[in-house]
């Protein structure tokens, strides 16, 4: 059974340059809160670098720990969230949302049971950006029928190819 208790909590992260500052700053502030952080970089600042590889790193890890029976969330970060959410999405099975404020993350979770939430560090306040990401950390897929079906559908094209009406 999963659950969201900090203490319980795998969460990976990975952002690009755009998100770096944002991205120490969650690192250091969830594990306070008693997340085990993993990061998957980068290790330093480069203008240049790409965010695909780091973001399907870490949702490779989330997908890998659920598959594992492990309770496992991510996050993504670069300047807008809009690529490193694309680039999390080619992971099979991994659910990334664009989270732009408090409710986008909660129905993330609750309707669609995202697993990595993409933000925009140049987007918001790294007070406004942690609250997002806190309030996507705790909130809980709701498992009602209709969610659960239509995340079926997704994964059921995922996976086959086929288009469930
Ligand atoms: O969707 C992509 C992200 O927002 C990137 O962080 C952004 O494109 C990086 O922009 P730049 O290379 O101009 O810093």
């Amino acid at each position: 059974m999963e659950s969201n208790m900090e203490g319980n909590m795998e969460v990976h992260i990975a952002t690009d340059h755009a998100g770096m500052e944002l991205s120490a700053h969650l690192v250091s502030h969830l594990r306070g809160l008693g997340y085990e952080l993993e990061d998957h970089g980068p290790r330093e600042y480069d203008a240049l670098d790409d965010y695909p590889a780091f973001c399907i790193r870490a949702a490779e890890a989330v997908v890998a720990a659920r598959t594992a029976g492990r309770s496992a969330l991510g996050i993504v970060l670069g300047g807008s969230g809009n690529g490193e959410q694309m680039a999390a999405n080619k992971v099979t099975g991994a659910r990334a949302a664009l989270a732009w404020n408090v409710d986008t993350a909660v129905l993330a979770r609750e309707h669609n049971d995202a697993n990595l939430v993409a933000l925009g560090g140049r987007q918001h306040s790294l007070e406004e950006a942690t609250t997002i990401v806190e309030a996507f950390l705790r909130a809980e897929f709701s498992g009602d029928e209709r969610h659960a079906r239509r995340i079926g559908k997704i994964a059921h094209y995922e996976l086959t190819g086929e288009i469930l009406d």
